[in-house]
């Protein structure tokens, strides 16, 4: 039985506690258009708390529109998301605040945390004794670590990254996703993530998903 209503336009309602397990999300997108095309059809999945889940397919299938649908960054869809209330972002490029220091950064974002813990997720992801720079004197490895703090700082259920090792040199990438991979370990979020690397995907996901066709849908494949 569905836990929630079933609007005509695309809408995110909070899963009923006793009904399903809160931690998930459930994605039923019957169809998302651009004007006069459709990019998206039919495509329904659910990504449990605790599993990862990778979104492959070729350049311009509808990867990140399926993301952003699922963020609730794009309400503009026929179809429903359900997600839990703790969700964090990884972007291509780190979306920090230049005006802000590190430490600011993360503050700023999670009122909630107290300076020791803040202080203490920067630690983490290795920016020991960066707490007070500004993110234009932070290298570029130290800026992706930086924005995975925030990212994993506080409670979260939920993550949703969309490609957040391209453009990186071989052992920067290498060391964001040994980092990357920790991290979903401790928390065990839901996460959801858009690649183009199969190695990539084998690696941190425990299923791949894969766009295909025009409109675009899914094909489930087990790793
Ligand atoms: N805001 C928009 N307005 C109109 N068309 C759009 C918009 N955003 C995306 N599109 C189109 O929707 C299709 C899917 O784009 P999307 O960016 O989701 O693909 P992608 O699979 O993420 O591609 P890539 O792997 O190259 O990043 C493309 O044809 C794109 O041109």
């Amino acid at each position: 039985m569905s836990p929630s209503i079933r609007p005509e336009d695309g809408r995110v309602v909070p899963l009923h506690p006793k009904l399903a397990d809160p931690g998930a999300v459930r994605v039923e997108i019957r169809s998302k258009r651009f004007g006069g095309t459709e990019v998206l059809r039919n495509v329904h999945f659910t990504v449990s708390r605790g599993e990862t889940v990778a979104l492959l397919g070729p350049s311009g299938i509808g990867k990140s529109t399926l993301l952003r649908i699922v963020a609730g960054l794009d309400p503009e869809f026929e179809g429903e998301i359900t997600r839990p209330t703790h969700m964090a972002m990884v972007f291509q490029e780190p979306t920090l605040m230049p005006w802000r220091t590190a430490l600011q950064n993360l503050t700023l974002v999670h009122s909630e945390l107290s300076e020791g813990d803040a202080r203490a997720a920067l630690d983490r992801v290795g920016l020991k004794g960066r707490h007070d720079a500004y993110p234009r004197s932070l290298s570029l490895g130290q800026q992706r670590r930086l924005a995975l703090a925030r990212a994993f700082a506080g409670r979260l259920d939920m993550l949703v990254m969309d490609e957040p090792f391209v453009s990186l040199d071989p052992e920067l990438a290498e060391s964001m996703l040994a980092l990357t991979e920790e991290l979903i370990a401790e928390l065990r979020p839901a996460v959801l993530f858009v690649t183009h690397a199969r190695a990539e995907a084998e690696r941190l996901a425990s299923r791949i998903l894969h766009l295909q066709g025009q409109p675009a849908t899914l094909t489930p494949h087990l790793v």
